[in-house]
């Protein structure tokens, strides 16, 4: 097949066969990102041992830069590197940081006197950081690019395939990210180490790691494949110039002398394509509209932190099988997966045949709105949560009282996740005594175990340590943090899908990236939002932030559906083609030499008749 650039590339099934590299790379890389993010908040917790709230704002700060990266990587792709060297080299970047967390969480590395806990924290905090900043830096850089390079690999006449292309590659993430938010919480659950043995986060990192390692093989793998498109020119250089030009040159006639122009963009006509200025226009509208959005990301992105601690307190045993905290995020890509085919097939057709015209924009408005409930329905578990009162901590708190005149050593195991509950099995060793005993816990729950004096070499531990329950269990099960996640999962396909879909339709041909770029700006503004809330808010209980937070999203949802009543939809292409029609007539009847000299002519024209304009103006006046 050849597609429009003249590039001959291999087909399966009418698909450029490159696609495939491109849509396991992706798999790949949103299972290396997701995975280790599932498990970051508690890293943080437990690993580095922060409290809530600092724990959260460093979640969100990391989530804030890994979309705040996305407009270097696409200026970098556009005008330098072109976007396959940029995928390879920050992958390689993104690699290099997700290594450095799982050496970070290797507790053994400066655990010197070995009790299991490190000795020099400073070291694993530094290493974690740089090693986030590497991420951000990598998996926001390519994100603008391997979508786009996806696109390229088609011809102009498979619009159909290319349309297919972006929902499995939609998938794709979404499968990328439930399967990894399933496992890493597993192998976190788990107990490694060389001297002591402590939960795995260094394992829960390292896969992820390795899964980087695979999308970066793989995508290298398809190199001979791919159609590779030349950077074409800063064009989000270009924009912030023309934007510029247009500013500078306004407030130069600021003066009332000067007459004004129907758009402030329209300053930018004096050394600037008209179809340029046209574009940056399109742009510009859809840009002022986003403005609100990022109070929908301030909410949606809270899942991976406020809900994965709310989760922490409470009941994960789902009879066949016990749910981490951290697991309860799974939720959302499922329900991704099932909620996406049902409204695109059932929901907006049915809304269509009711007679109701359910634009882009009224999609967005209401998917704002469930948001907001979603945080609603959080308030009121957390209220649960805070009656019950035993809210301590997800993993058990154990301590023993020794008995007997000399000092007992005592380590764990523990079996995790697929059983009805947790089982852990102590190992005691003092002197030639050596002993195991296990005990089923609850969630949240707290023992103290009595170590009898009459213990000695060759007693049943099982039978002769007698325990006391000092804390109950978790009684509020993590079942009812479902209608919370359904709602900010409807919300995510009612909003994010279809504004994507939206900043796409809506953008000029050769500022779709640019669009991109802002919109996902949009979601690192929504994390440094949920930064500046907590920090200025300090509510002291839980609930009232989720209520604080459902209130600020309901306020900008009316805003927007405001500003949304007021916004005209455009077809691009036509306004483009307009523009572009203009300047072929032109050329059908000038040559090259005569139209520069037209140009002249008429720019001297425009010139004295500013002149004379402004003169009779200020003889006027
Ligand atoms: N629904 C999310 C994935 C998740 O939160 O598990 C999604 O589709 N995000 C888009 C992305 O590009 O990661």
């Amino acid at each position: 097949m050849v597609n429009k650039s003249g590039f001959n590339s291999k087909e399966v099934c009418g698909y450029p066969l490159s696609i495939f590299f491109i849509v396991v790379n992706e798999f790949c890389e949103r299972f290396s990102y997701y995975g280790m993010r599932a498990v970051l908040v508690l890293y943080f917790k437990y690993f580095l041992r922060w409290d809530d709230d600092l724990a959260t704002s460093i979640y969100h700060t990391f989530v804030a830069l890994c979309y705040l990266t996305p407009i270097l990587g696409a200026i970098v792709a556009d005008s330098w590197l072109g976007k396959f060297k940029t995928i390879i080299y920050l992958s390689i970047v993104y690699a290099i940081g997700q290594v450095a967390m799982a050496v970070s969480a290797i507790h053994d590395i400066t655990d010197t006197d070995r009790d299991g806990t490190p000795n020099n924290m400073t070291f694993h905090v530094v290493l974690s950081m740089v090693g986030l900043f590497l991420i951000a830096l990598g998996t926001g850089g390519i994100k603008p690019c391997v979508a786009a390079f996806g696109g390229d690999q088609f011809g102009d006449h498979q619009e159909r395939q290319r349309r297919t292309f972006f929902s499995v590659f939609y998938l794709c993430i979404n499968g990328g990210s439930l399967l990894s938010t399933i496992i890493t919480p597993i192998l976190r659950a788990q107990n490694c180490g060389i001297y002591s043995k402590q939960k795995c986060y260094s394992l829960a990192f390292g896969v992820p790691a390795a899964l980087m390692v695979v999308a970066l093989v793989v995508f290298i793998v398809g190199s001979g494949m791919y159609y590779k498109a030349k950077p074409e020119g800063n064009i989000m250089g270009d924009v912030c110039k023309c934007i510029g030009f247009a500013i500078s040159n306004r407030y130069k006639h600021r003066s009332k002398q000067y007459p004004s122009r129907e758009h402030w963009m329209d300053w930018a006509e004096d050394k600037y394509d008209k179809l340029l200025i046209a574009q940056i226009k399109m742009v510009l509208k859809v840009l002022f509209l986003y403005i609100p959005l990022p109070m929908f990301w301030t909410l949606f992105d809270q899942k991976g932190s406020r809900w994965t601690l709310q989760a922490t307190t409470m009941d994960g045993n789902f009879g066949a099988i016990v749910i981490q905290p951290d697991q309860m995020q799974t939720v959302n890509p499922i329900l991704i997966l099932t909620l996406v085919p049902i409204m695109d097939s059932v929901i907006y057709p049915l809304i269509k045949k009711c007679g109701l015209n359910f634009t882009p924009l009224k999609r967005m408005t209401v998917g704002m709105f469930l948001a907001a409930l979603a945080f609603v329905c959080a308030a009121v578990v957390q209220i649960e949560i805070d009656v019950s009162r035993k809210h301590l901590t997800y993993f058990n708190l154990t301590q023993f009282v020794n008995g007997m005149n000399k000092p007992v050593n005592v380590s764990t195991s523990e079996i995790f996740p697929f059983l009805i509950i947790i089982r852990a099995t102590f190992f005691l060793q003092s002197g030639q005594l050596s002993c195991a005993f296990s005990r089923d816990f609850g969630f949240g729950s707290s023992y103290t175990f009595f170590i009898p004096s009459t213990l000695s070499l060759g007693s049943n531990c099982q039978e002769s340590i007698t325990g006391a329950e000092d804390i109950k269990p978790n009684s509020v099960h993590m079942a009812l943090q479902v209608p919370q996640y359904f709602f900010i999962t409807a919300g995510e396909v009612m909003f994010s899908v279809t504004g994507l879909e939206f900043s796409y339709s809506q953008a000029p041909s050769n500022m779709k990236a640019v669009l991109q770029a802002g919109w996902l700006l949009t979601v690192a503004i929504g994390n440094f939002i949920v930064l500046i809330v907590a920090e200025v808010a300090k509510l002291p209980k839980q609930w009232t932030e989720y209520v604080l937070f459902a209130s600020l999203l309901l306020c900008v949802c009316i805003i927007f559906s405001i500003m949304a009543y007021f916004y005209t939809y455009i077809d691009p292409t036509e306004i483009e083609a307009k523009f572009r029609r203009n300047v072929g007539d032109d050329d059908d009847d000038k040559n090259d030499k005569q139209r520069k000299l037209e140009m002249e002519m008429m720019k001297r024209d425009l010139d004295r008749s500013d002149d004379e304009h402004y003169k009779g103006k200020q003889t006027k006046m």
